[in-house]
C-alpha cells in the first residue's frame, strides 16, 4: 500500500510512525511525497493560501481520489470540517499533547516577557489569544516548517515563538518551553492528533482501522461539533478542546471564538456526560453561536479577506 504525505519533517515523522504501526500489523507500505499549496507558498500568511482551508490536505485528497495513493496521514487539525466523499478517516491515533508551547530565546515565561516583546506565530488564533492575554506584546508573522521556526528563534528574530507541543514530541525534540493552559490558549480543534485517511476500499480500511484510538476519536469529534456552526475556516481565531474526566463519565469541553485583535471573545467551559455527549455538544455549539461566536468568526473572515487588521500593534499576524 502507498502512503501519501507532505514532505515536511513533521509530516514525514508522522507518516513513518504510521508505516511502523502498520508493519507491526503485517501491512507493508511505501511512502510517496506530495507537495501541497501550504508547503509551496510559505512567503505569505497561511490564510492567504487558498483561504487557509485545506492548504495542507487538498492535494493529498486529489491524488487519493485519482487512485495514486491508498493512505494519507494528516495532522487532524489541518483537515477541513467538510470532507470529500469516498475518503474516510479510518483511524484517529492516540492523541499527543494537545496544547500550545511558548519557546523563548532565553527561557523566560509568558508572564516574564518584557513589554513589547516580539512573539512569532502564523496562527491567527494564537495571535488573538496573545493579544487578549498580553496586549502589550507584538505579534509577527512566522511561517515555515517547525525546523525553520526554531531556527528563526535561535537567530534572535523573535523573543518567543508559539507552536504546538505535539510537533516537537513527534520530532523527538526535548525543548524546554512553557506549556500554555487551555484556559487562556484554547488549542485549535483536534490539535495534537494524527488522522489516517484511506481510499474507500474494504481491504485498506480493514488494515488501517486497527490503529484507531476510541477516546481520541470521541474527543476530536466533540471538538469539531462544538465549532461546526461558526463557519470559520482553519485560520480564524477559534479554539476547541475536549478531554475525558478521569472516571471517563464526563467530557470537559472548552471552546472559544476571538476577534482578531483579541479584544472580544465568547467562550464556553462545561462538563457534559459521555452518554448523550454528541447532542450536548451540538447544544453548546448553538450556544456559542447565540453568544456572538458566529458574528466574531465572520468579522474575522471579512478582515482576513480584506487583509486588514485594526489593532494597535499594527503588525502582521
Ligand atoms: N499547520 C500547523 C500545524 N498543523 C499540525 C501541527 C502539529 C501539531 C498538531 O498535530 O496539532 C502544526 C504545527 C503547529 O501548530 O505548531
Amino acid at each position: 500500500m502507498i502512503i501519501g504525505t507532505r514532505g515536511s519533517q513533521l509530516a514525514l515523522a508522522q507518516t513513518e510512525n504510521v508505516a511502523r504501526l502498520l508493519k507491526e500489523r503485517g501491512v507493508e507500505t511505501s511512502i510517496q511525497i506530495i507537495k501541497t499549496s501550504g508547503d509551496r507558498f510559505t512567503d505569505r500568511p497561511l490564510h492567504a493560501v487558498s483561504g487557509g482551508v485545506g492548504a495542507f490536505v487538498r492535494e493529498l485528497d486529489d491524488v487519493m481520489l485519482a487512485g495514486e495513493i491508498d493512505i494519507a496521514v494528516h495532522s487532524m487539525k489541518d483537515m477541513p470540517t467538510i470532507r470529500p466523499e469516498g475518503l474516510p478517516t479510518v483511524a484517529v491515533l492516540k492523541r499527543d499533547t494537545p496544547f500550545d508551547i511558548l519557546l523563548t530565546y532565553d527561557g523566560t515565561t509568558l508572564d516574564e516577557l518584557p513589554e513589547q516583546a516580539i512573539i512569532g506565530t502564523s496562527s491567527l488564533r494564537r495571535t488573538a489569544q496573545i493579544r487578549r492575554y498580553r496586549p502589550d506584546l507584538i505579534t509577527q508573522e512566522l511561517r515555515g516548517n517547525i525546523d525553520t521556526r526554531l531556527r528563526k528563534l535561535k537567530e534572535g528574530k523573535y523573543d518567543g515563538i508559539l507552536l504546538a507541543k505535539a510537533g516537537l514530541e513527534r520530532m523527538g525534540w526535548e525543548i524546554e518551553g512553557e506549556i500554555l493552559s487551555p484556559d487562556f490558549f484554547c488549542p485549535s480543534p483536534n490539535q495534537g492528533t494524527v488522522a489516517v485517511v484511506t481510499r474507500a476500499d474494504p481491504e485498506i480500511e480493514a488494515a488501517v482501522s486497527g490503529l484507531d484510538h476510541t477516546e481520541s476519536r470521541i474527543v476530536t469529534e466533540i471538538e469539531r461539533i462544538l465549532i461546526s456552526e461558526l463557519g470559520g475556516g482553519c485560520t480564524t481565531p477559534i479554539g476547541s478542546y475536549a478531554e475525558l474526566t478521569p472516571d471517563k463519565q464526563e467530557i470537559h469541553v472548552r471552546a472559544e471564538v476571538l476577534s482578531l485583535d483579541g479584544r472580544e471573545d465568547v467562550r464556553i467551559d462545561e462538563f457534559i456526560p459521555m452518554v448523550g455527549g454528541i447532542e450536548q455538544a451540538r447544544e453548546l455549539g448553538h450556544r456559542l453561536v447565540d453568544m456572538g461566536g458566529k458574528r466574531l468568526a465572520e468579522e474575522a473572515l471579512l478582515q482576513i479577506s480584506r487583509n486588514e487588521c485594526s489593532t494597535e500593534n499594527s503588525s502582521d499576524y
